[in-house]
């Protein structure tokens, strides 16, 4: 472990090299302990959720990994975002699914009401956290064509806009609740394997479904709906119908969120490149930061180009207020718990560095043509030592400093993960 003194006075030798190229290390780290990472709860118990026991994950996405000790209801789940929260600094939020209802009622989809995720929001209070929300359209006999909200059945189709205005009303009861907005996430898995002969006739299902999911208004204040493009799924990769282009413009003539998941572009875009483009035009996005490896396989974030020049944008570009961020991986060959910290870890210091910059200088030295100047400096803060910055953030906020987070991931597995493990054979 290392000691505080040591971390302090590292922590200032930095801060006088940032000086040095007039970056102040305390304002970064006053404006870092603003940033909110919403923690996907699905990264807990592999995407399964709690109100369907044993019904396989659908929907084009998928799972790999049998690592011990999956969260196998609401009170295990909180657990284990407790232990990953208490070592990620900062106060965040927890982006919940429709599928992790705490109830012992029989409740499906369509009959979800805001009681049945009382507990969570009593959680949140306690922990001063926010939450967000998706309604789930997969993993449900509804969605076995491989069509929700753009079906060509009727009864399909009024099933799950019945199912989306309920999560509207789920999202406004956690804005209402927790004094803060809640993000209520639409992602549909609908699509085709094969070459369709339509394409323009399932997208004005989907329209018209959106249009009378979103007829009743609900204030902004409490919740706001964000709406996730893709490239292709697993068996829809000749035709997704909520396509990128689709959900951008009616993002934008409905005054709504829409969602970039840094895994469903090809694999050579920049996704950080869109965000300037859009958000001249629309009000906000969801980020969905996730790493795609050769497609939209859901990896834990590292800190890689990719995420660093996500950071980088939103924070030289000043967007950190216009783009909610949260996370999106599934990775069950590791533990779990380190699967969260790793990655909100990653993405709070990635937005650190993008903040360790001398961002006024470099833009004038860019409007002004030196690219020499701004191609040397960026170059050089690369061997900047931002690490310390980020060891004396951690003191800061109370959560273990560099790799000995690691130890306490091990010690709450070691005490609590083994008696899941006797739980999950007897069942
Ligand atoms: C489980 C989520 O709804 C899902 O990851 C979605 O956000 C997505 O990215 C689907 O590929
Ligand atoms: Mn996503």
């Amino acid at each position: 472990m290392l000691k505080e003194s040591f971390v302090t006075k590292h922590y200032k030798l930095a801060k006088e090299r940032y000086a040095a190229v007039g970056v102040d290390t305390d304002k970064v780290l006053q404006d870092l302990q603003n940033i909110k990472i919403s923690l996907h709860c699905w990264q807990g118990d592999d995407v399964a959720g709690f109100m369907h026991p044993g019904q396989a994950l659908t929907g084009g996405i998928s799972v790999s990994g049998n690592y011990p000790g999956k969260a196998t209801n609401p009170t295990e789940l909180r657990a284990d975002l407790d232990e990953a929260l208490s070592l990620i600094p900062g106060k965040h939020k927890v982006n919940l699914h429709a599928i992790y209802t705490d109830t012992d009622e029989k409740v499906d989809l369509d009959t979800i009401e805001p009681r049945h995720f009382s507990s969570w929001v009593q959680w949140a209070k306690e922990h001063g956290l926010g939450l967000d929300f998706n309604p789930t359209l997969f993993s449900h006999p509804m969605s076995e064509s491989g069509f929700t909200l753009s079906s060509p059945d009727k009864t399909v189709r009024d099933f799950w806009i019945e199912h989306c205005k309920r999560s509207r009303k789920i999202s406004e009861y956690f804005g209402k609740e927790l004094g803060q907005q809640c993000v209520n996430n639409i992602w549909i898995p609908d699509g085709m394997k094969d070459n369709p002969i339509d394409k323009m006739a399932p997208r004005e299902r989907l329209k018209e479904a959106l249009d009378e999911i979103l007829s009743e208004k609900i204030d902004q204040k409490y919740t706001i709906e964000a709406v996730e493009g893709k490239l292709f799924g697993t068996g829809v990769e000749s035709y997704t119908v909520g396509s990128h282009e689709f959900y951008m413009l009616y993002a934008l003539t409905h005054d709504l969120l829409w969602t970039i998941d840094a895994g469903h572009f090809h694999p050579t875009e920049d996704v950080s490149d869109k965000f300037s483009a859009y958000l001249l035009f629309g009000k906000g996005l969801m980020l969905h930061v996730s790493r795609p490896v050769r497609w939209d396989s859901d990896h834990v974030v590292i800190m890689n180009d990719e995420l660093i020049r996500i950071t980088r944008t939103l924070v030289r570009e000043n967007l950190l207020d216009k783009v909610n961020i949260g996370l999106d991986f599934f990775d069950a060959t590791i533990n779990r718990i380190a699967a969260w910290v790793i990655g909100a870890r990653n993405t709070l210091k990635a937005i650190m560095i993008g903040m360790l910059a001398p961002i006024d200088e470099l833009k004038k030295a860019e409007l002004e043509f030196d690219f020499t100047k701004r191609l040397a400096l960026t170059e050089e803060l690369k061997s900047f030592p931002f690490g310390a910055v980020w060891d004396y953030f951690c003191l800061k906020n109370n959560v273990p400093v560099g790799e000995d987070w690691l130890e306490e991931v091990r010690k709450y597995e070691n005490r609590i993960l083994p008696e899941r493990q006797v739980d999950q054979t007897a069942h």
